[in-house]
């Protein structure tokens, strides 16, 4: 897809298609759409990533919760987005022996008891080795710290959700 198509969507279509750059949160393709034209990918990857950053931290913490935990409930249930399931089962964590998968639940509950919202990291640039050390680590932070890394990760998925989107090579992360 090149940007003079996505130019030229009216409001239902681009939420349609790009609702989900941010898991589950299509208000944000709803108020990019309002800055359209774009000059190119990176142009409208900024304007989803402005308006992240304009956000109260209570905005910012909201987005993070509406993130699946990785291998969690969602996953064994079926319920993850489409894209959210390509992601985690590029990390292999579909296919996880039950041991691991408690071993993540744990640590996934424990870093939401400390943070008040979920272990977000890029699943398709990971897999279960690094999940568990990435989430182990990250655990001990300053939430003030852990806030932004946590963001930045958004912005990961983000980044290679729209590259895909629109048929483009994502860079280096
Ligand atoms: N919790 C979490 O990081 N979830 C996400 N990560 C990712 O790559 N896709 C997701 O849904």
């Amino acid at each position: 897809m090149d940007i003079e198509k996505v130019n030229s969507m009216d409001f239902g279509e681009f939420v349609d298609v790009f609702g989900n750059v941010i898991e589950r949160c299509p208000l944000i393709a709803a108020a990019v759409w309002s800055q359209r034209p774009f000059s190119n990918l990176e142009d409208l990857e900024k304007h989803f990533f402005a308006f992240i950053d304009a956000l109260p931290q209570s905005g910012q913490e909201g987005i993070l919760r509406c993130h699946p935990d990785l291998a969690g409930r969602e996953l064994q249930r079926g319920t993850l987005t489409a894209e959210s399931q390509r992601e985690q089962r590029s990390a292999g964590l579909t296919s996880l022996g039950a041991d691991e998968r408690l071993r993540l639940a744990e640590l996934n509950a424990q870093y939401r008891a400390r943070f008040g919202f979920p272990f977000v990291l890029a699943a398709r640039l990971s897999d279960p080795a690094a999940v568990r050390r990435e989430l182990a680590r990250r655990l001990h932070r300053p939430p003030a710290q852990e806030l932004r890394t946590a963001l930045g990760e958004v912005k990961k998925i983000g980044h290679l959700r729209l590259a895909e989107l629109l048929g483009a090579h994502p860079a280096t992360l």
